[in-house]
């Protein structure tokens, strides 16, 4: 990679996070990071305030009235060794209720006990109406300039640094729900820059639902659990979601990215991000673009296959969570680059017949290049999940000068909506005061009062004109950086509920995708819809559905059709000549293998020479070695034994991007619980554990590549995996079946190991 990679700085520190310091289950938790510090000692007696801990959450946040909050009270509390109570009276002891005698009832007069449950009772807020799951981090964008021939927006400028927070989530679950589940993933990003904040709330996929805000509320009740019985949590696979979709067919293109796999990508680290909307960006000379915003990833675009996302959501829901806080926590620090594409801003505000104002649109990148405009790091986890994680509060109206919105009437909607949402989620009109959304740049309103106001405002005369505070504030001009809303013209119109004749094209693009997919990517496609049309009860709802495939394309119309034992129907809308685009396919390309999880199947009496060697080799190579043993601890005596990170209990093929098996079958002997009486005894003389033999035939069929030496051969064979099947490979020792592993991994997955009949 051209830029510096941190990711290559970083590879023991990945493993020693991943690992949980090199430890073996019982000495530390797999998969837990080791602690950054000492936590704090927690005092028995009252002791003198400990020296305070190097700052590690972010910029100073003193409240405008000078009162310690966020990093600097976490500063003062992690310096302090009395507990006290809110108003910061110190406690002598917080376990016990102040009785009538040790087994006397409690008495009302313990306003200690009052303040720590009333305060306890009220530690939930509502969870966002969408996007309520979610993982963030904090970076730092760094632009390129290349952007500055059409934007004078500061941030963008040449090598402008700004401070970012990110935010990824899931839209359908609730707060508590699986990481892995299908839906679209919400890509959100706060650049606290110079001019004031500027947010782009974008997801991963280009297109959306709806063309016009006010169905939003209706998308999303479709989406949504039923309201009877609250299910199902998370899942399009049901019927409200496909009767919605089937009926409002400008929902096509969006629904097949859904089942495509960009529904269910490996890492947040590993997915585009794309602002949706055409925006106007405005040069210093005052002329104006349209843009689209694509964020690329340094590591590729890459997904789960489907059965891993299930068996993820059980095994470990907070999959992409734990992805996200791992990598940064070690330093292999995820980075994108933001590019845009951009196009004349001319009265009909269209490219190539594509109508830029309808959402439900991509314009391929074959006729309109992504430029690069600037590069994302992230750098530093939340340090409190709930103070930066849930109280962030994202706006599409949150822009700067040289950024500028258009008429799409999806935006319209989304505009009103953000604002509002949140004055009920961060209960009253002051959210933008908690600290995580504080602008950097000075802010100095005529806002006042209201909840949680923190601000202690001076002056008599919050309006203006005014005679009385000097007339203060002043206003700025363009010049001096006003944000003016660019004078673009608006056509004398009469007042409808209408959409325009070009919004009622719903077939084209989606067919444009179908196309552009490679065989697998369709296979995968059939699949998704084949699963989620047959979780629906309502045979009318699939009937529908088929007879929009059908406009898609004739074959995925047949398979799925087949795949639910219903007749494909015939198209009903001619299917359009349309080109291909092979930008849309996640397949086909080589990509960095930086940060995969390589696991090492051995136990002790395998090659642990061998496996020494690979470790070391996996690290240099910027990727990090788990290795996986019967039991936890080390393997072998003395300073070079092996420590265990993965047992035959808490190893899971989906974790893994690859798998090593160095040595001969390692017998289980702590099947215990697990073992059916009479099958495969684990533990029984010259018997393969069944849990690493199911180990491996899953990572087999999820088209991971397996190397093997040392005798790990015969494992393999034992799991059922041809040693000549694609992407088995073996070598005459560990590193060189290491190096094999590689070139498969470049390409993510042994595509050719996935049947295609597409
Ligand atoms: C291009 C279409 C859209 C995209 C890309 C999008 C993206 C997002 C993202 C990424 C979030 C999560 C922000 C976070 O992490 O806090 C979000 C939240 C939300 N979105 Fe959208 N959205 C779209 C359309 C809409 C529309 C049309 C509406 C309503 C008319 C809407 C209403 C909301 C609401 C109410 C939230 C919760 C915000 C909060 O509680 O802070 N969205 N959206």
């Amino acid at each position: 990679m051209s830029q510096p990679n941190p990711v290559k700085r970083a590879a023991d520190k990945v493993a020693e996070v991943i690992q949980g310091a090199g430890a073996g289950p019982e000495e530390g938790i797999p998969g837990k990071p080791a602690p950054r510090s000492p936590s704090v000692a927690q005092p028995t007696e009252p002791r003198e305030p400990l020296p305070p801990k190097p700052d590690q959450s972010g910029p100073d946040t003193m409240s405008p009235t000078g009162q310690a909050t966020g990093a600097a009270q976490a500063r003062m509390a992690q310096s302090g060794a009395y507990l006290t109570d809110a108003q910061g009276t110190r406690l002598y002891d917080t376990d016990h209720s102040l009785k009538a005698g040790p087994r006397g009832p409690v008495l009302l007069q313990d306003h200690h006990l009052r303040e720590k449950v009333m305060h306890f009772d009220h530690e939930r807020i509502p969870e966002r109406v969408v996007h309520a799951r979610g993982a963030a981090a904090h970076g730092v964008f760094k632009s390129y300039g290349t952007a500055s021939a059409v934007t004078k927006a500061a941030f963008l400028a040449p090598g402008a640094e700004t401070p970012v927070f990110v935010r990824f989530s899931t839209v359908l679950g609730s707060r508590g729900s699986a990481d892995t589940v299908r839906d679209t993933r919400g890509f959100a990003t706060k650049f606290y820059t110079e001019e004031g904040v500027f947010d782009l709330v974008g997801n991963n996929m280009p297109v959306f639902f709806i063309q016009d805000a006010i169905k939003f509320p209706d998308i999303i009740h479709a989406g949504k659990p039923h309201p009877d019985r609250e299910i199902p949590q998370a899942q399009s696979a049901h019927d409200t979601f496909w009767d919605f979709v089937t009926l409002h067919t400008e929902a096509t293109h969006h629904t097949l990215w859904n089942m495509s796999d960009r529904g269910i990508p490996r890492s947040y680290r590993m997915m585009e991000g794309f602002g949706v909307h055409t925006f106007r960006l405005v040069a210093a000379d005052g002329s104006t673009t349209l843009v689209k915003f694509h964020w690329k990833p340094k590591l590729g675009v890459h997904s789960l296959v489907w059965e891993e996302a299930q068996l993820a959501g059980g095994v470990d829901p907070d999959f992409h969570r734990r992805d996200l806080a791992d990598a940064i926590e070690a330093g292999a620090y995820p980075q994108w680059e933001l590019g845009i594409q951009t196009f004349p801003d001319t009265p009909e505000q269209t490219f190539e017949g594509i109508d830029l104002l309808d959402a439900t649109n991509l314009v391929p990148e074959e006729l309109a290049r992504v430029q690069p405009i600037g590069l994302l790091t992230l750098d530093r986890n939340p340090s409190n999940y709930f103070a930066e994680t849930e109280q962030v509060a994202f706006h599409v109206g949150h822009l700067v000068p040289g950024v500028d919105i258009t008429d799409d009437p999806l935006l319209a909607g989304r505009l009103f909506s953000y604002l509002d949402t949140q004055i009920t989620r961060l209960a009253g009109p002051n959210f933008s005061q908690i600290p995580i959304n504080r602008p950097h740049a000075p802010v100095n309103d005529m806002l006042r009062d209201g909840f949680h106001q923190d601000a202690v405002h001076r002056g008599v005369a919050p309006y203006r004109p005014n005679s009385l505070d000097g007339g203060c504030p002043f206003l700025a001009s363009p010049e001096n950086g006003a944000y003016v809303e660019t004078p673009v013209r608006v056509p004398e119109a009469t007042k409808v509920r209408e959409a325009p004749e070009s919004f009622s094209d719903h077939f084209s693009q989606p067919r444009r995708f179908w196309l552009s997919m490679s065989e697998v990517e369709r296979e995968h496609i059939i699949g998704a819809y084949t699963f989620e049309l047959g979780k629906c009860y309502e045979q009318a709802v699939k009937e529908r559905a088929l007879q929009v495939l059908a406009n898609i394309d004739t074959q995925l119309c047949a398979r799925v059709a087949e795949g639910l034992g219903l007749p494909a129907p015939e198209a009903t809308v001619p299917p359009v000549d349309v080109e291909p685009s092979p930008a849309l396919s996640q397949v086909g390309r080589s990509w960095p293998t930086d940060g995969r999880l390589i696991g090492i199947v051995t136990g002790p009496d395998g090659d642990l020479d061998g496996v020494r060697a690979v470790r070391e080799a996996v690290l240099a190579a910027d990727m990090v070695p788990l290795i996986i043993a019967p039991r936890g601890g080390k393997l072998g005596a003395g300073d070079d034994a092996v420590a265990v990170q993965r047992t035959f209990v808490t190893a899971r093929s989906v974790e893994f991007d690859a798998l090593l098996v160095a040595g001969a079958p390692a017998p289980g002997d702590d099947a215990r619980g697990s073992r059916v009486a009479g099958a495969n005894p684990a533990g029984a003389a010259g018997a393969v554990d069944p849990r690493v033999t199911l180990l491996l035939a899953e990572s087999f069929r999820h088209g991971k590549a397996i190397g093997a030496w040392a005798g790990g051969e015969a494992l393999l064979e034992t799991a059922g995996i041809p040693t000549d099947a694609p992407g088995v490979v073996a070598g005459p020792d560990g590193t060189s079946a290491l190096e094999q592993l590689r070139e498969l991994m470049a390409t993510h997955r042994v595509w050719e190991r996935f049947v295609t009949t597409v």
